[in-house]
């Protein structure tokens, strides 16, 4: 399976992040240095880097940028308030405080040394790094195995879940790239996913990149093309995954598995072990962003709604297990997921190492 040449975070020899600008995209490739942990915070806030383990690997670098900054022996409250300023940065994805808490493992084991432990955290970063495109890999073809068992057929995703979300190749987008390697799948149907349009602008970008034939369609085409016939699998990724497999992910993924549960197509989400959150019963505890008004009441700088009606938007949903045929993770598929399958999952996934409460020391408590 090649991996597209895509690659949305790089870490440069001399000690800063390069990341690719995605607010740019799909018309302009910008990238951006990035040399602080505030300035990587701010990257993630700012959406120039998306998507629920990309965010994760850029805050696990942004680390590693506060502890090159650190002089002298009393560099551990500089690291740990810079880790406590990443985990603010965005409160839905579980990912980002995951990859911090394993970045503060290294910290506690390193906590007497003289100076800060850079080379350990640039290793840590760097794992986390490798460790998703692997991870992407292996559940590219755990679900490319479970669309196999019918015919080919087309397929809808939602947001970006590509190689601009991940370490590499993606999640959902992994399943769907190794799917069409594969030969398992006809064609990709794109939301455009309003109203940030990752569908459009990134999704969409990265297929035709590859020659994988796709049809970008509005958000409210998705029903239609589900009556018509034209979707065997409904295939999502996650920011947030409960104990009992309620999954949090982009606003309209709720939407779009009910409307696939009444016209009898399959939902697939995919995600990485580190988007499981087990502190989280289900998916009322999930924090939900919400996002500035601007997203809604223009397009660029042309105003396209009233500028002092109300606005609501909420930037993910909560699919429950109930509307889910299948979750894809690293070291396995749970078909219809409940709490006994994900539990007997992750308990595998992690095996003894004590990660359920990871999210849980620097997830914001207040969330949006
Ligand atoms: C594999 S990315 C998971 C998830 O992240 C995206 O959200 P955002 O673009 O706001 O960071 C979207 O919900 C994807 O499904």
């Amino acid at each position: 399976m090649s991996v597209p040449s895509i690659t949305p975070i790089r870490w440069c020899d001399d000690g800063h992040l390069e990341l690719l600008d995605q607010r740019a995209l799909p018309d302009r490739h910008l990238t951006l240095d990035v040399t602080s942990a505030d300035g990587a915070a701010e990257a993630i806030r700012a959406m120039v880097v998306r998507g629920a383990p990309a965010i994760g690997i850029t805050a696990a670098y942004g680390v590693v940028l506060a502890a090159l900054k650190q002089r002298g022996s009393d560099w551990q409250p500089g690291v740990e308030a810079a880790i406590t300023i990443l985990a603010a940065s965005r409160p839905t994805a579980v990912n980002l405080f995951w990859a911090l808490e394993r970045m503060h493992q290294v910290i506690a084991i390193h906590r007497h040394e003289e100076v800060a432990p850079v080379t350990a955290l640039l290793e840590a970063a760097r794992t986390i790094h490798r460790q998703d495109l692997d991870d992407n890999l292996t559940m590219g073809e755990l679900g490319a195995d479970l669309i196999s068992r019918e015919a080919p057929c087309a397929v809808m995703t939602h947001c970006n879940t590509g190689a601009l979300a991940t370490g590499g190749h993606g999640t959902a987008l992994g399943v769907i790239r190794s799917a069409w390697s594969r030969g398992l799948i006809t064609h990709v149907h794109a939301n455009e996913t309003r109203p940030w349009l990752q569908g459009a602008r990134l999704t969409a970008w990265e297929l035709d990149q590859e020659g994988i034939p796709v049809t970008l369609a509005v958000d409210s085409a998705a029903s239609l093309l589900m009556a018509q016939g034209k979707v065997g699998w409904l295939i999502v990724g996650a920011d947030r995954i409960a104990a009992n497999g309620d999954v949090a992910n982009k606003i309209g993924t709720l939407a779009l598995a009910v409307q696939a549960r009444y016209f009898g197509v399959k939902v697939m989400v995919v995600a990485p072990s580190s988007t499981f959150d087990l502190e989280v019963a289900s998916g009322d505890a999930i924090p939900i962003e919400t996002r500035d008004a601007r997203e809604l009441t223009h397009q660029g700088e042309r105003v396209v709604a009233p500028e002092k009606i109300n606005i609501y938007n909420p930037v993910f949903d909560v699919t429950p297990a109930s509307l889910i045929d299948a979750i894809v993770c690293e070291r396995g598929v749970i078909e219809h997921p409940d709490h006994a399958g994900v539990v007997r999952m992750i308990e595998t996934c992690r095996g003894t190492e004590v990660c359920h409460n990871l999210s849980r020391t620097y997830e914001r408590k207040d969330p949006e």
